[in-house]
């Protein structure tokens, strides 16, 4: 099983080690480097909730809004131990990078709960969720700062937060605040497809890179990092591929089977009582403390951040890994899988199929639509296909590798905002 994020270097120092990077190579306005460098808003609360044995305990939630150049603030909320500001302000940041990559009319949010969510009751989680949305109060809001789910949060969550969000509004006007939040249940608002879009666009870039490198996934193995929303569901669509699922790694243990581990079987199992891969019957349980180096094509990262680093990078053997997660490999094993020759599809080109679903969904409520689950997939796999594409022609031009180009272009957008509003006199 990995170590915590904690006790590696800060991911907020990743993030920024990254758009340094990018910022020196495009020759970025010194003034806008200052800007983007810092965040907004840093909202932290602590709220207080009844238990079910009728104790109160008292919680933290975060908030942070790193830039809104282009739109309202948009990014998840976590539920986990350790979440802090820090965590929150990297998640916050890639945030403004990933949606301006994508070319969507948002800015970067991120937040969350300090907890661990397996030692609450559904109902105390409720509470928790509901409270800290009347914490955060207009802090978000439709046209603001939006929501949406990321580690241990889900459909359910997001229409506790949508309920509780409408409920402080005139009663003939909540119907305006559904898109507070997305990544709701479908027949709350939510979207048809938001549940898979992320690890279908994990693997659209996938499909994307083998087109590229004249690869076919037809038989190539893959390990995935992570069995909850991304990583079942890129399990899913790279099984429509052809491609072969060799090795899981979660919360609860590593399983490994040369054969093949099937995707949908995998699904179910998890989703009985034991909550996990650990036991899984089709697949043995293998010492997992050398995961990334496990015999395969493919790595796909898909739980935590800061989990592929100088002491495990030189040993990974795959051709490629597609970042699932939020920042999953440190900026030092970056020069290192350079150095290698293993190809990378960043975190925000390569997990931004999650908010671009996001974003049809807000569209959907907004103009009071209904999108079918064909409108959202063709349009998804469009909108990657193409910013794919630009990731790697922006490489080109400077000479760079695809991260560093994902962040030029994506900094781009935001410069050229900030030029024509004249913030410089
Ligand atoms: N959901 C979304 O739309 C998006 C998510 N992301 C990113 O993708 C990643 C996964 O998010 P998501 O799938 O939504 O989260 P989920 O909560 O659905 O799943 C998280 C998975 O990570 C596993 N995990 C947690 N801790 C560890 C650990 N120490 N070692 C190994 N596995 C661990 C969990 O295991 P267990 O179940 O046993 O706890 C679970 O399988 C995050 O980095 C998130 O920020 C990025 C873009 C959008
Ligand atoms: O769907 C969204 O708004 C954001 C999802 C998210 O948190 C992410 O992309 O990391």
């Amino acid at each position: 099983m990995i170590t915590e994020e904690k006790k590696k270097p800060g991911m907020y120092e990743s993030v920024q080690k990254q758009f340094d990077r990018a910022a020196d190579i495009m020759g970025l306005d010194n003034n806008i480097r200052r800007i983007l460098s810092t965040t907004n808003t840093e909202i932290i609360v602590h709220f207080p909730v009844k238990m079910d044995d009728g104790s109160v305990e008292i919680f933290t939630g975060y908030r942070v809004q790193h830039n809104n150049a282009l739109g309202p603030y948009k990014g998840g909320l976590r539920y986990h131990p350790e979440v802090d500001i820090n965590a929150a302000k990297a998640l916050a940041t890639w945030m403004t990078w990933k949606t301006s990559l994508a070319g969507l009319p948002y800015g970067g949010g991120k937040g969350g709960v300090q907890l661990n969510p397996k030692q609450y009751s559904q109902a105390e989680l409720e509470r928790i969720t509901r409270r800290f949305t009347y914490a955060l109060g207009d802090n978000i809001g439709p046209e603001y700062d939006i929501p949406a789910p990321d580690v241990n949060t889900n459909a359910q969550m997001m229409a506790w937060i949508a309920d509780t969000y409408m409920s402080t509004k005139a009663p003939s006007e909540r119907s305006k605040y559904m898109h507070v939040v997305t990544g709701k249940p479908v027949g709350s608002g939510g979207l048809e497809g938001r549940d898979r879009s992320t690890g279908f666009g994990v693997v659209v870039t996938i499909r994307e890179w083998a087109k590229l490198r004249n690869i076919s996934l037809e038989g190539k193995k893959y390990i995935v990092q992570g069995f909850g929303n991304v990583g079942q569901w890129a399990s899913v669509f790279m099984k429509e591929s052809g491609a072969i699922l060799v090795g899981v790694q979660d919360a609860t243990g590593t399983i490994y089977n040369e054969n093949g581990i099937d995707p949908e079987a995998l699904i179910t199992y998890t989703a009985g009582n034991n909550g996990g891969v650990k036991d899984f019957p089709h697949a043995p349980e293998v010492d997992g403390s050398d995961f990334f180096a496990f015999d395969c094509d493919i790595v796909i990262p898909a739980a935590l951040g800061n989990q592929i680093t100088e002491e495990n990078a030189p040993r990974i053997k795959a051709q490629l890994i597609a970042e699932g997660a939020n920042g999953p490999t440190t900026p030092e094993a970056d020069v290192i899988l350079n150095e290698k020759g293993i190809d990378l599809i960043p975190d925000i080109l390569c997990n931004s199929g999650g908010v671009i679903g996001s974003y049809y969904e807000w569209l959907q409520n907004r103009n009071g639509e209904i999108w079918t689950l064909e409108d959202v997939i063709g349009r998804l796999q469009q909108k990657l296909e193409i910013s794919f594409a630009s990731v790697v022609k922006v490489a080109e031009e400077h000479n760079t590798d695809w991260r560093t180009a994902a962040y030029i272009q994506a900094i781009k957008r935001i410069e050229l905002a900030y030029k024509q509003r004249g913030v410089f006199p």
